[in-house]
């Protein structure tokens, strides 16, 4: 499923008007018709609606949808929420329509909405779209503090009123939606920290728009989804050996942290790597092996508790992960440097290897093999030297330019992890939750990723998969024995044969 901004929302819709033949009329007839379904299923029979209808075309799908609901027997007063002088093209023919049908349209005038919205059991809220500019100008202003102290139902159209949909926008004031059924794509705002909440919960509808234009545009922005894991995630071969699923190496842990690097390798296992290596300090070796009794280890010099040096290190795995647990010292840097530059493989940084990074950034672009950052905002925000705010306002952005600057992999983890190849495309996980945010869950993605990777599939499906299978094993854990309080990241490992069960079934 496509995710797009308001820009290729506009342009698709030029394209479907002025080369495939599909009149703006038609395609606002397919929008409010099919919103007016989807709402149908949130509506009883008898429930008294009031519809806010603005002046652009979000009205304009308003009145389309007013006209389908009163068609189907409910009762649906119409507020338009702007000049009648001011309502042009589609949305103005389709006033018409509605009128021509016999309905009639009450104007606002400043009279006493608060009242009105008494005794109506839903509001349809299609005030603003993604056409919204700046500030929120009366009456736009006051209606939508209205809305958001009314106690019933709101539904959205394509947008809660107020939200920009694209990302780098401060929201200061929009409907706080209980569902928003969103016209054909996915908007970039409904995966932002700051305004995916003010959709509520919120479903896509075909109105018939091409996605050609999407398609070959740069930079393409999709949900990774369970059919994509169905469709890419590699089955085995009944001749398969332990050396074609994967001889993986991680290379990690301090004396004071050696449960990242048990994490990562248990997950690692778990999630189909046919052989592991750990590297650590020698003072973890013996309770590691007692923990992770699969892997077999490799002693490393260390200094104060943590590595010194890489030393001795064969580096000749499929791919390797580094930096789980590793601590954030002096030497750090320069085991990085050596990691980036004697590597050729894949290689996957996460944790306290990107702080690390950021000291030998420059070192990156003398890599051959494939480099994979597992950040959280904390670290991104580290790595690009900006503040998590600022990159939680334009995490797309953001996490592309980083990408393509540096040639790699970027999955910037987060309630929608998001994942961003060296061209620019991004993929965003839908699955995850709440129970995920706590300590070694970070841990266990790595190892998942690790052995994502070393299956024969492309890095992009390795990374998306492993996310998704990562997340949805969250969920399935939340649901069925867990809670999102008490899910710990080992859980996580120890519900991975169900998902894998799951989703081969
Ligand atoms: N492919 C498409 O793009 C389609 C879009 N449709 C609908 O059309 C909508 C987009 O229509 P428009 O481009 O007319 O945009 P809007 O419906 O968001 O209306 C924009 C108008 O609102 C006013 N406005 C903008 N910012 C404001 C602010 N801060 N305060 C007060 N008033 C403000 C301006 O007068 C502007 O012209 C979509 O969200 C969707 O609902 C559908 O009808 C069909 C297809
Ligand atoms: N609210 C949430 N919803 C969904 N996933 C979440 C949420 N919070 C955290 N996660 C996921 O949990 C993991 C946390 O990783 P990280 O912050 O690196 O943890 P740690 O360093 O403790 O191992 C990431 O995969 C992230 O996407
Ligand atoms: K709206």
């Amino acid at each position: 499923m496509f995710v797009v901004t308001a820009k290729e929302m506009y342009d698709t819709d030029r394209y479907a008007m002025e080369r495939v033949g599909l009149e703006g009329k038609m395609l606002m007839e397919n929008a409010g018709r099919a919103i007016a379904r989807e709402m149908e299923a949130s509506l009883a029979e008898n429930d008294n609606i009031m519809i806010l209808v603005g002046k652009g075309n979000n009205g304009g799908d308003g009145f389309v949808i007013a006209r389908t609901l009163l068609e189907r027997g409910y009762a649906v007063e119409v507020l338009q929420c702007a000049e009648t002088s001011d309502i042009r093209g589609d949305a103005a023919f389709h006033r018409e329509v509605l009128l021509n049908m016999g309905y009639s349209i009450s104007e606002y005038e400043g009279q006493d909405v608060e009242s009105l919205l008494q005794d109506k059991d839903v509001v349809i809220d299609a005030l603003l779209g993604i056409g919204i500019k700046g500030a929120i100008r009366p009456p736009y202003d006051y209606l939508i503090t209205l809305i958001n102290q009314y106690q019933g139902k709101v539904l959205s159209v394509d947008l809660p009123s107020g939200i920009p949909a694209d990302e780098g926008y401060e929201v200061h004031q929009a409907v706080e939606a209980d569902q928003t059924i969103v016209v054909q794509f996915p908007k970039v705002s409904s995966f932002l920290q700051h305004t995916a909440a003010f959709y509520g919960d919120w479903t896509t509808v075909d109105i018939g728009l091409p996605s050609n234009v999407i398609q070959s545009g740069e930079n393409q922005k999709k949900v990774w989804g369970r059919r994509d894991v169905v469709r890419t995630l590699p089955s085995r071969s009944s001749f398969s050996h332990k050396g074609t699923h994967g001889k993986g190496l991680v290379i990690g842990g301090a004396v004071a942290m050696p449960g990242s690097i048990a994490m990562t390798s248990r997950a690692a296992l778990r999630a189909g790597a046919g052989l592991l290596t750990i590297a650590t300090v020698q003072e973890n070796v013996t309770a590691l092996a007692a923990n992770v009794v699969e892997a077999t280890y490799h002693t490393l010099p260390s200094q104060h508790g943590h590595i010194r040096s890489l030393g001795e290190l064969d580096f000749s795995y499929d791919g390797i992960a580094i930096g789980m647990g590793m601590g954030r010292h002096e030497q750090a840097p320069t085991i990085m440097k050596e990691a980036l530059l004697q590597t050729e493989g894949t290689l996957l940084i996460d944790a306290d290897g990107l702080y690390a990074l950021k000291q030998v950034l420059p070192s990156l672009s003398d890599r051959e093999g494939t480099t994979v950052l597992t950040p959280h905002p904390g670290e991104m925000a580290h790595l690009l030297g900006i503040t998590v705010p600022e990159l939680l306002q334009r995490p797309f952005s953001y996490a592309q330019s980083f990408a393509t600057e540096h040639d790699v992999y970027v999955v910037l983890k987060g309630a929608f992890t998001l994942i961003t190849n060296p061209k620019g495309d991004q993929w965003i996980n839908p699955t995850g939750n709440a129970g995920l945010a706590k300590g070694g869950t970070g841990d266990v993605l790595s190892g998942i990723l690790l052995s994502m990777l070393m299956q024969p599939q492309t890095v992009e499906e390795a990374l998306c998969n492993g996310v998704w299978i990562h997340g949805y094993t969250a969920d399935i854990l939340i649901e069925q024995k867990h809670s999102s309080y008490d899910l710990l990241a080992s859980d996580v490992i120890d519900g991975l044969p169900a998902t894998y069960r799951n989703i081969f079934s």
